[in-house]
């Protein structure tokens, strides 16, 4: 019931074009806040582009990250370090179009928030021109006072602790955190402090599942979501392509829900061979046209003619017509068409007619001969 309320906003234009999903209850903070009160596991998955997003609509995600993982996944770059704001933007108003129902999030990218001013300022620029309802930002101490300016300006923020992506070049590669207690501990007070600070959220990422548990057990008001985390948590999230199966290294914490990249590479394949071998397109992947406006089209371009001037041009490939007419009304047609064209076609048609049998301009050419011979 819960999940039907709070039908508003973002979700009323979800039976729109774009979307053809029925309609399911907007995601709200409120919502989120209630599925953990209610020990329900919650669901985030990234996303990177319209497409991505819509499968997150249709799929029934809870939350929508636009991670910056984006930059791996989707841009080919190296790292997360490379990705820009203003990319980041682009990418989260696509995401949008697709993912209506749940709560939008986006990865404030490496560099937009060394500081409380420029964060609020980019956080600000993510959620008016990127759409999203709220940001999620890597870091443990150093970001307290961070989440705490944004938060006390109505800026929803979800914490990120263990793992983090953008600092892989400090810590020479994506390497499993908390393995020792003196880590394990500054990660849990980490998550304790951005609790505190106001954070609604919190992601653990590639920390040993029994410290993961710890922090959920401690951290009482705010839902902990883990990456590579164990299952003692209060919900998960994973990278899209890596549940799909189109990532290129998926992270052995991730799993392949499915082979969509074997899928697609077998689709593409035989895509490329239809068309190599003529098997593509079919005559119902092919449009046509009525007999009596091909005859039209031949007439208006002068292309009843000989056939030694037909093999002397290039511009003569006819398409066939499929489209069988009623004797009748093909006639009459074929009149309206010879009346206003009637100078040309004379002249055209006192010249030899391409004999071929297949051809089209054969059958039409009786049918004017006919029409002419009796009106
Ligand atoms: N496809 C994809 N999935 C992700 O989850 C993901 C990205 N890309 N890119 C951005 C970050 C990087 N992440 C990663 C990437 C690799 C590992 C990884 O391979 N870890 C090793 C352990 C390495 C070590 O401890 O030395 C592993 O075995 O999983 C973990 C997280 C998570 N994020
Ligand atoms: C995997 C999630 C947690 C993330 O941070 C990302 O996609 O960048």
């Amino acid at each position: 019931m819960q999940r039907m309320k709070a039908i508003t906003g973002r979700c009323m234009s979800s039976h729109n074009a774009a979307n053809k999903s029925p309609l399911r209850a907007k995601m709200t903070l409120p919502m989120i806040r209630q599925l953990y009160k209610d020990g329900k596991p919650i669901t985030m998955l990234t996303a990177y582009d319209f497409p991505t997003g819509r499968l997150c609509e249709s799929s029934d995600v809870d939350i929508t990250l636009v991670g910056d993982s984006l930059a791996q996944v989707c841009l080919g770059y190296d790292s997360t370090v490379q990705l820009t704001l203003d990319e980041m933007i682009h990418h989260c108003r696509a995401v949008g179009r697709g993912s209506k129902s749940p709560l939008l999030l986006a990865d404030m990218p490496f560099g937009t928030y060394f500081s409380p001013e420029e964060a609020i300022r980019n956080a600000a620029r993510l959620m008016r021109e990127g759409g999203v309802e709220g940001v999620k930002l890597e870091g443990g101490a150093e970001v307290i006072e961070t989440v705490k300016r944004l938060t006390s300006y109505g800026i929803p923020v979800m914490g990120h602790v263990g793992l983090m992506p953008q600092r892989h070049v400090a810590s020479g590669g994506y390497h499993v955190q908390g393995r020792n207690a003196k880590s394990a501990r500054t990660i849990f007070h980490a998550a304790v402090h951005l609790e505190r600070a106001g954070a609604f959220a919190i992601v653990v990422e590639a920390i040993p599942a029994v410290i993961a548990t710890s922090i959920a057990k401690r951290v009482q008001n705010i839902p902990v979501i883990g990456i590579g985390a164990g299952n003692g948590v209060d919900g998960q999230v994973l990278v899209v392509s890596d549940v799909l199966g189109i990532s290129q290294e998926p992270p052995k914490f991730s799993r392949q829900f499915a082979r969509v990249g074997e899928i697609a590479q077998t689709a593409i394949g035989s895509y490329a061979t239809a068309v190599r071998n003529k098997d593509f397109p079919r005559q119902a992947e092919t449009f046509s046209i009525s007999r009596e406006q091909l005859l039209g089209f031949y007439q208006q371009t002068g292309q009843f003619q000989t056939r030694s001037k037909a093999e002397g041009s290039s511009s003569l490939d006819r398409p066939s017509t499929e489209e069988p007419a009623a004797e009748e009304s093909l006639n009459r047609d074929t009149a309206a068409v010879e009346s206003s064209n009637e100078e040309a076609a004379t002249n055209n048609l006192s010249e030899e007619i391409d004999p071929r049998d297949e051809d089209p301009m054969v059958h039409l050419r009786s049918l004017f001969n006919k029409h002419k011979h009796t009106s």
